[in-house]
C-alpha cells in the first residue's frame, strides 16, 4: 500500500463551553489513501463533522498528530492552516455554502482566486468543472436561482476545480431528494477515481453501493472501519502526485512553456496581488448586490451629511463673534460683510485700486464712497408708501420728533461703483446727481421721480434727515431692495467726513440782541440755487437768522475734523426753506459747494462674500497696501453672556452628537455587515486569505464612504447655492483643516467598522 495521504494518529478534540467539556473525538487513528471513497457514519453527535473539520483544517485538534502527505501538522500556525485549506482540500457543504448572488462561474472562480490563480486560468478551469458536474449552460446563472441538486453540483465543482486531491463532503445529500442525492453520490464516486473523497453521511444505504470504505463513529471513538470494496488507490498513485502539487489535471490549461512564455507568465502572476483579488470581489459585490451597496451608501450619506453639519457648526462656533452685540456707533450699517479700507500711503482710492481690490478672492464689491454706506435711506418704492408711511412723515414734519421708523430700515446707500451696465435690465446708469437705479417689475418706473429720505445718525448730528427728489434711470436685473445712487450724491451727503485738506462746516453767528451763538450746518446742493444763495430751515428754534444777506464763516478743519481757528467769511443770501424739517442742512448752489469741496475718496467699503473670509481678506488687503478693518468687528465689541452661553451649549451638543453618531454608526454599520457574515465564512472555508477578505471590507466601505462624502458635499453646496441660511454659513466657514476633520471622521468610522467586522468574522470562523 502506498503512503497515506492523510493520517490521524491519536487525534483528540474536545469543545469547552461555559460549564461543559465535550469530548468530540477521542484518540482517533486513521489513514486515508488516494482513490478512496470513504463514508463516515454514526449517530448524531458521534463526532463525524468534527472529524471532517479536523481533516479539513477548519478545526484544530488538541492532542495527537495529523500527517498530510507524511508531514506532521503540529507546528502549523493560522497562516499554514489557511494555506492548507487553500491547497490541500476541497470542501463540500450540506448547505452548499455558495455565494448566492454570484453566478455559477464566479462561485468557482472565487475558489480558484483564493488559490491565487490568474483570471484566465481560473475561468478556464471553472468551465472545465462546470461541464464535468453537468452545469454547462448555467455559467451565468446566479447561484441562488439554481435547484438544490444544481447547487450541490456547483459546490462540488468549486471543490473539484481546486484540484487538491482531497474532497471532503459533509452530508452533501442531506438537503436533496433521494434521486438528486443519488446522482450526487455517483458524481462523487466518479471523482474518487482521481482523488480521495471523504464523506459524512446519515444515509449509508444510499452510498453503500459506491463507497470503498465505511468508518463508524460513536461518541468520538471509531467503532468500526471496514474496507467495503477495493479502492483505486494502487492504480492512481502516480496521478496523486500531480494532483498534490496543485498541477492542473485538465488539458484545457496547457503547460507548454518556453523562455518567453515564462516571463510573460511571471509578469502576469505579479499582477495578481491580494489587492487585485480584493478589488475583483469588491466590483463583483457592487455589481451583484446593488441593494446592499445602496443601503450602505444611503446610511453613510446620512452620517456624512450630519457630520458635515456638526463639524461645520463646531468650526463656526469656534469664532466667538456670534457672542457680541453690535452697537453701530462707528459704523451704522450692520453688515458683517463690509470691510473699510484706506491706502497706507494716504492717497485716494482710484478706479485702478478698485479693480485691483476686486481681484482678491471672495471680494464681491467695492464702493469708493465708504461714508455714504452708513447713510440710511428710504425711497418710495411702491404705491402703498403714502398710506404706510405718510403719517409718520407728516408727524415728523409737524412735531420735529425723532427720525421716522422707515429710515431705520436696513437700507443704506451704495454708489453705482457697485454695479455695471450689465446689471441693468433696462435703462441707463445714473449720470446726474439726483438719478438712481433700482429693481422693479414695472419697467415704466424709468423716468419716474420719487421722494427719497436720508438720515445718518453717526455722521450728521442728531436724528435729522433730509429729503431729496430722485429720478429712476434704470431697472436692475437682480431682484433687490437696494437702490444705487450716484457717487456725487453719496459724496455730497458724506462730504463733511470725506475731505481731508479742506473739510467744511458752515458756521455763522446768530444774533439775538446781545447774545451770539454759533450753529453748524451740513451743506447740500440745491440745483435751483445760484451763486451765494442758501436755504435754511425755519424750524431752528429761534436760530433762524431771517431772510436776506448774512455773513457766514467757512471753517478749515484739520485731518481730525477739528477747526484750526482759520476761517473764510462769505456773504450769503439766506432764503427760507420750504422743507422745514432738515434743520442741520444748508442748501447751497452747486457752484458754491464745489468751491470748497472736492471728493477725496480716501476710504472705500469692500463687500466680501461671507464674514468667514474676513481674516483671509484683511490679510490680503494689508499685503496689497491697504489698512483694512472689518466694520462688523469694529462695531461688535461688547460681549453678551447669554450669547456666550448659547454658543457653549451648541458646541456641547455638536461634540456629543459627533461622539454618539460615531458609536451608533459603528454599531449599525457592523450589524448591517454581519448580515453578510456567512459569505465571509464561506470565503474563509474555501481558503481565501484573511488579507484579501480584510481588503474587501476596507475597499467596499471606502467606496461607500467616498461616495457618501462626495454626495454630502455636493448637497451642501447645492443648499448653499439655494441660499439655505445655516448651511451657507457652515460651508463658508469650512477650511482645509475642517475638510480634513470631516474626511477623517468618516474614514475613521468606516475603518473602525471594517476592523470590528473583520474581528467578528475571525471570531465566528473559529467558533
Ligand atoms: N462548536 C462546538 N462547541 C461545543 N460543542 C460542540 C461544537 N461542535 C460540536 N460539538 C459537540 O461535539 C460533539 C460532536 O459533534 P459533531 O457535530 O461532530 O457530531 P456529528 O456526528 O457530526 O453530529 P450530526 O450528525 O448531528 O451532525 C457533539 O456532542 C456536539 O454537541
Amino acid at each position: 500500500m502506498s503512503k497515506a495521504k492523510i493520517s490521524l494518529a491519536g487525534v483528540s478534540k474536545s469543545y469547552i463551553s461555559e460549564n461543559e467539556v465535550t469530548q468530540a473525538l477521542h484518540k482517533i487513528n486513521l489513514d486515508f489513501y488516494f482513490g478512496e471513497f470513504v463514508a463516515i457514519t454514526g449517530e448524531s453527535g458521534g463526532g463525524k463533522s468534527t472529524l471532517l473539520n479536523v481533516i479539513g483544517g477548519m478545526t484544530g485538534y488538541d492532542d495527537g498528530e495529523m500527517y498530510v502527505d507524511g508531514e506532521p501538522t503540529f507546528q502549523y500556525d493560522d497562516a499554514d492552516w489557511e494555506e492548507y485549506r487553500r491547497r490541500k482540500v476541497g470542501y463540500i457543504f450540506q448547505d452548499y455554502s455558495l455565494i448566492g448572488h454570484y453566478t455559477v462561474l464566479d462561485n468557482i472562480v472565487s475558489g480558484l482566486f483564493a488559490m491565487g490563480k490568474s483570471k484566465e486560468e481560473a475561468e478556464s478551469l471553472a468551465m472545465t468543472y462546470i461541464e464535468k458536474v453537468g452545469l454547462k449552460g448555467y455559467e451565468t446563472h446566479p447561484a441562488n436561482e439554481l435547484s438544490s441538486g444544481q447547487k450541490q453540483r456547483l459546490s462540488i465543482a468549486r471543490a473539484l476545480a481546486k484540484q487538491t486531491g482531497v474532497i471532503l463532503a459533509d452530508e452533501p445529500t442531506g438537503n436533496l431528494d433521494s434521486e438528486t442525492g443519488l446522482s450526487i453520490v455517483k458524481l462523487l464516486k466518479e471523482i474518487s477515481k482521481e482523488c480521495l473523497v471523504i464523506m459524512v453521511t446519515h444515509n449509508y444505504e444510499q452510498v453503500e453501493p459506491y463507497v470503498t470504505r465505511k468508518i463508524r463513529l460513536h461518541e468520538g471513538v471509531i467503532i468500526s472501519d471496514i474496507q467495503v470494496r477495493e479502492s483505486k488507490e494502487n492504480k492512481s498513485d502516480e496521478k496523486a502526485g500531480t494532483a498534490d502539487t496543485g498541477e492542473v489535471v485538465s488539458s484545457s490549461v496547457s503547460t507548454e512553456k518556453n523562455g518567453k512564455k515564462e516571463t510573460a507568465e511571471s509578469d502576469e502572476a505579479a499582477k495578481y496581488t491580494d489587492t487585485w483579488y480584493a478589488k475583483f470581489f469588491v466590483m463583483l459585490n457592487l455589481k451583484t448586490q446593488r441593494a446592499k451597496a445602496m443601503l450602505f451608501t444611503l446610511f453613510l450619506i446620512v452620517v456624512s451629511a450630519v457630520s458635515f453639519v456638526l463639524i461645520g457648526e463646531l468650526n463656526l462656533k469656534s469664532d466667538d463673534i456670534c457672542t457680541k452685540n453690535y452697537d453701530g456707533l462707528a459704523f451704522a450699517r450692520q453688515s458683517d460683510k463690509r470691510i473699510s479700507v484706506k491706502k497706507k500711503n494716504g492717497k485716494k482710492i482710484t478706479a485702478d485700486d478698485i479693480k485691483q481690490i476686486k481681484k482678491i478672492r471672495y471680494i464681491e464689491n467695492v464702493d469708493s464712497c465708504d461714508y455714504a454706506n452708513d447713510i440710511n435711506y428710504y425711497i418710495i418704492e411702491d404705491r402703498d408708501y403714502e398710506m404706510q408711511y405718510g403719517m409718520q412723515i407728516t408727524q415728523r414734519e409737524i412735531q420735529g420728533s425723532a427720525t421716522p421708523a422707515f429710515l431705520k430700515d436696513d437700507k443704506f446707500m451704495l454708489s453705482t461703483d457697485c454695479i455695471t451696465k450689465d446689471d441693468l435690465k433696462k435703462g441707463e446708469l445714473p449720470k446726474k446727481m439726483d438719478e438712481v437705479v433700482m429693481y422693479s417689475d414695472d419697467d415704466k418706473l424709468i423716468g419716474k421721480e420719487m421722494d427719497c429720505y436720508f438720515s445718518a445718525y453717526n455722521i450728521w448730528d442728531g436724528d435729522d434727515y433730509i429729503k431729496c427728489t430722485v429720478k429712476v434711470t434704470g431697472i436692475l436685473k437682480k431682484k433687490t431692495t437696494q437702490v444705487y445712487f450716484t457717487k456725487e450724491l453719496c459724496n455730497m451727503l458724506s462730504m463733511n467726513l470725506d475731505s481731508s485738506d479742506f473739510r467744511l462746516l458752515y458756521d455763522y453767528d446768530v444774533s439775538m440782541g446781545d447774545y451770539k451763538a454759533k450753529r453748524k450746518f451740513i451743506p447740500v446742493i440745491n440745483n435751483e440755487l445760484k451763486g451765494n444763495e442758501v436755504t435754511l430751515s425755519k424750524n431752528l428754534n429761534g436760530d433762524y437768522p431771517g431772510d436776506g444777506k448774512h455773513k457766514l464763516r467757512i471753517q478749515k478743519l484739520d485731518e481730525n475734523g477739528k477747526a484750526d481757528g482759520d476761517y473764510i467769511e462769505e456773504e450769503m443770501e439766506v432764503l427760507s426753506k420750504k422743507n422745514e424739517d432738515s434743520r442741520n442742512f444748508m442748501e447751497v448752489s452747486r457752484e458754491f459747494f464745489y468751491k470748497y469741496y472736492s471728493p477725496k475718496y480716501l476710504q472705500a467699503s469692500v463687500y466680501i462674500a461671507n464674514y468667514a473670509k474676513t481674516d483671509y481678506i484683511l490679510k490680503k488687503l494689508e499685503k496689497s497696501g491697504y489698512y483694512a478693518v472689518s466694520t462688523y468687528r469694529a462695531g461688535a465689541t461688547s460681549k453678551s453672556d447669554t450669547k456666550e452661553q448659547q454658543r457653549l451649549v451648541i458646541i456641547g451638543i455638536c461634540t456629543a452628537g459627533l461622539v454618539v453618531m460615531f458609536i451608533a454608526g459603528f454599531l449599525i454599520l457592523r450589524a448591517m455587515m454581519t448580515l453578510n457574515v456567512k459569505e465571509y465564512i464561506v470565503f474563509r472555508f474555501i481558503g481565501m486569505k484573511k488579507g484579501v477578505l480584510r481588503r474587501i471590507n476596507y475597499i467596499e466601505l471606502a467606496i461607500y464612504c467616498v461616495i457618501a462624502m462626495v454626495v454630502a458635499l455636493v448637497l451642501a453646496f447645492i443648499l448653499r447655492l439655494a441660499g439655505v441660511g445655516f448651511i451657507t454659513d457652515i460651508t463658508w466657514y469650512y477650511r482645509f483643516g475642517t475638510y480634513i476633520c470631516f474626511v477623517l471622521y468618516n474614514i475613521l468610522l468606516c475603518a473602525v467598522t471594517a476592523m470590528g467586522f473583520n474581528h467578528y468574522v475571525k471570531r465566528r470562523f473559529h467558533q
